[in-house]
């Protein structure tokens, strides 16, 4: 690791932005893995996705290990990285998870978990599990990768019982069916599909008995931006007319056209590995912007430093306690280059319940 000047380097499989703002070792995750260290320009290509090694990256698993929040799960999916993080990325992905946990929870209150989940990209997600623990299933719960990531990730399930029990104990019916791209119960399932290819996308979940019918959460997590403009933009026009009542909660980068922003998109772009879909993180208007013209009626955006400050303050306490950050200004910056996007569709029903609760 020796750059120092303003840039971008590979480490552990993912790219991170190196400020001068800071010292050497402030390091911020660009993606959540997006490419292998030495990329080979096959992987790199803007219309495909990176391999699966790529995705399967941080997750949070240094945090969890720390102590951020509780993930029992993550540790059969990844494995703990071998070098220390930095506190701001750690504070980062707490912000995410709770801030992502927040919105979910305030949708599965306000259903009365009758709904369905559909987690898009959802990689090595471990949400499934963890509700299930809560004792808060929505009626099905399913995920949505490339067939190359769902095969590992099915792979994983049936091997580990920590996994497969609780996809088990939540099955009734027929037997549960599985291939190595897709696995079918009657609370999970997960399918590997392209989500450019709505068609097929479409049958596949409607095979997993989908139900247009009900109130359907869909979850992105650092995924939109690696599709085109146009790929997301049908993606979310597909849904909105497909679901009656829907919210989408969208995670990923923001203000990708202030400096900071075009260091990391610059620094990508030379290594052959463009972010096809930045152009819609340019702002929070931007964000916003893309589910209005796509059938959604009411979209909120806030960035990570926004969501950050308003969680529970005993909380936050309690994980700044945990590692010392000596300079929040860099926490900042970072936390100001992603941000928490969701949308409403039939919003006398979803709507305006979801609004940022504890908003400064
Ligand atoms: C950076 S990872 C994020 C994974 C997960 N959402 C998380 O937050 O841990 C992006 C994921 O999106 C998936 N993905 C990207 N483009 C996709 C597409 N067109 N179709 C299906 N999956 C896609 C990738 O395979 C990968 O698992």
């Amino acid at each position: 690791m020796s750059e120092k000047r303003d840039g971008l380097v590979w480490s552990s499989g993912v790219a991170w932005v190196v400020s001068t703002r800071g010292k050497a070792s402030n390091l911020y995750p660009l993606t959540r893995g997006f490419a292998p260290p030495n990329p080979n320009p096959q992987m790199l290509r803007p219309v495909r996705p990176a391999p699966p090694r790529a995705f399967l990256f941080p997750l949070g698993r240094y945090a969890v290990n720390v102590g951020y929040w509780k993930d029992p799960y993550l540790d059969y999916f990844v494995r703990l990285p071998k070098e220390r993080k930095a506190p701001e990325i750690s504070r980062g992905y707490y912000a995410r998870v709770q801030g992502v946990g927040r919105l979910l929870k305030a949708f599965l209150q306000k259903t009365e978990c009758n709904c369905q989940i559909i987690n898009l990209g959802a990689g090595m997600d471990t949400l499934f599990w963890k509700l299930k623990d809560e004792n808060l299933l929505p009626i099905k719960y399913f995920e949505v990768d490339f067939p190359s990531i769902v095969t590992r990730k099915i792979h994983n399930i049936k091997s580990k019982p920590p996994l497969s029990k609780p996809i088990m104990e939540s099955h009734s019916g027929e037997s549960l069916l599985m291939d190595a791209h897709s696995l079918d119960s009657s609370r999970y399932a997960i399918v590997g599909a392209d989500l450019r290819e709505l068609p097929k996308l479409e049958e596949k979940l409607k095979k997993c008995n989908m139900d247009p019918d009900l109130p359907t959460l869909l979850l992105a997590e650092c995924v939109l931006i690696y599709m085109t403009q146009d790929h997301s933009a049908n993606l979310l026009k597909w849904v909105a007319g497909m679901f009656q009542a829907a919210m989408f909660i969208n995670y990923e980068q923001v203000n990708m056209s202030d400096r900071f922003g075009q260091i990391m998109v610059e620094n990508l772009q030379s290594r052959k590995c463009s972010l096809v879909g930045v152009d819609d993180c340019r702002s929070l208007d931007s964000q916003k912007e893309r589910f209005l013209q796509n059938g959604w009626e009411t979209a909120n955006a806030i960035d990570m430093m926004k969501a950050y400050n308003c969680l529970p303050k005993d909380d936050v306490r309690r994980i700044e306690a945990l590692e010392f950050l000596d300079e929040k200004e860099l926490l900042e910056q970072l936390m100001q280059h992603y941000c928490l996007c969701w949308a409403t569709k039939d919003s006398s029903n979803l709507g305006e319940d979801m609004l940022w609760q504890g908003s400064p």
